[in-house]
């Protein structure tokens, strides 16, 4: 069972590496990692569950952040409607995005940052996101809403981004060093 000593955090050198595809059809150990994955986020919904084993409520998490540097993130989160988008990813790609932006007004968290960051993390409105799932199908998914600001948070993961990286004034000591001209 995945708990919070199993996350890897900021600072850790795998959180900022690209990771690796997954080798097709997936590795039997990779499926199973998927689906603990997708437990965790199960079990951190769970208030009884959280409470007992110490667990921070999570919708989303890559495999990076708990050591292990392959493309694929689980995610398990409501959009506005109320409908369930619980999904295990392998090698997901965004297709094509929306122009539009949107964000979370109180600003994004991160599981493997223990530390409060303000400020506005800008993301697609909508995206068309394509992967095979932890049942073997390829899908071709239109996202929007929160689902779609998890799977955008959970892809950076997979490129060794993190959510401050894209706040627009953020210029703490992780910021990534970026060129200068
Ligand atoms: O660290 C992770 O990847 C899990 C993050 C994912 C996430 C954070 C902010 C915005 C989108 C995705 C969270 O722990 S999931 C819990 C959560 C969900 C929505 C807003 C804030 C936190
Ligand atoms: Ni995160």
């Amino acid at each position: 069972m995945i708990t919070m000593k199993d996350i890897v955090r900021e600072g850790n050198p795998v959180l900022r590496k690209v990771a690796q595809p997954v080798e097709l059809p997936p590795p039997q150990e990779d499926l199973k990692l998927l689906q603990e994955m997708l437990q965790f986020l199960i079990n951190s919904q769970d208030p009884e569950l959280a409470e007992k084993y110490e667990l921070r409520p999570g919708s989303g998490l890559a495999a990076p952040q708990v050591g292990v540097s392959k493309r694929m993130f689980v995610m398990h989160t409501t959009d506005e409607h109320d409908r369930l988008f619980s999904y295990g990813f392998i090698n997901p790609r965004i297709i094509s995005h929306s122009m539009e932006e949107t964000h979370l007004e109180n600003g994004e968290g991160c599981l493997s940052v223990d530390r409060t960051i303000e400020g506005i993390v800008p993301r697609h409105a909508r995206i068309r996101l394509r992967a095979q799932t932890l049942d073997g199908e390829d899908v071709n998914l239109r996202l929007r809403g929160l689902p779609a600001i998890v799977a955008q948070h959970e892809i950076d993961h997979l490129n060794g981004v993190m959510f401050y990286d894209r706040i627009e004034d953020y210029s703490g000591p992780y910021k990534k060093a970026i060129s200068t001209i």
